[in-house]
């Protein structure tokens, strides 16, 4: 049974490198995909990965119907036995309802990857409408990790270095990339609330207040 997959987590997590490895593993096989993008780091009509891959991919501009996309390729006699889509957050919900039409009306497998929520921890509106259309949620299983040890849930923006819970929705960016202006960081929650990044929890642990206080 064809299916729509959501497969999330934070930034950093590994999601567009396992939609490279799906990908990779359907062709070795002789199928064919269709790799839809949108705003990936590395430019328009890429997909990458953070352990240097990179391949091509379609960029699903807000306007494009994903799903009278596909039905072109095939009305053309094009191949196509799955479709992958990374950055699935930065879709309209109509586009995810478009995705849920290529997998019950032309029965393909979709493969969504993408962040649930943004800096501030609201839904990004693709990832809210894979969430109440996808048949199956997947959870990376390589966590990554908040600064205190504990597994990173949320997403963090940093302005010049400090953490802000205000702003538009979308800024492309990357995490530990210390010379953008605009920068990420994945968080605890406790951390995220609490507006504590990796760099203000040193600063505080050096700080004159927090330095063990010698006995008189
Ligand atoms: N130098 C490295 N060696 C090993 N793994 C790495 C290295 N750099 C990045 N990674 C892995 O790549 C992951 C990020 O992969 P990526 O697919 O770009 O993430 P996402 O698409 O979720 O933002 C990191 O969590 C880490 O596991
Ligand atoms: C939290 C958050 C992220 N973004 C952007 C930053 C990156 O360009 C992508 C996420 O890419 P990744 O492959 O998952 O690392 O999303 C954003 O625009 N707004 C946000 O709030």
């Amino acid at each position: 049974m064809p299916e729509l997959v959501f497969f999330s987590g934070t930034m950093d997590c590994g999601k567009s490198t396992l939609a490279l490895q799906i990908g990779h593993n359907r062709s070795a096989r002789g199928l064919k995909g269709l790799i839809f993008t949108r705003d990936d780091r590395a430019g328009e009509g890429k997909l990458s990965s953070r352990l240097g891959l990179v391949t091509d991919a379609i960029e699903a501009r807000p306007e494009m119907d994903l799903y009278a996309y596909v039905v072109d390729e095939l009305s053309q006699g094009g191949k196509v036995d799955y479709v992958i889509v990374d950055e699935a957050q930065f879709l309209t919900a109509e586009q995810i309802d478009q995705l849920a039409r290529v997998v019950d009306d032309l029965e393909l497998d979709v493969y969504a990857f993408g962040i649930t929520t943004d800096f501030r921890t609201k839904l990004f509106p693709g990832s809210q409408r894979l969430i109440e259309l996808a048949d199956r949620i997947e959870t990376l299983q390589v966590e990554a990790m908040c600064w205190c040890g504990a597994r990173a849930t949320h997403n963090a923006r940093t302005v010049d270095g400090r953490m802000v819970v205000e702003g538009e929705q979308v800024v492309v960016g990357d995490v530990n990339d210390q010379a953008a202006e605009v920068g990420y960081e994945v968080l605890c929650r406790r951390h995220h609330r609490r507006r504590m990044t990796a760099a203000t929890a040193r600063a505080a642990a050096l700080s004159p207040d927090v330095l063990p206080v010698p006995p008189a």
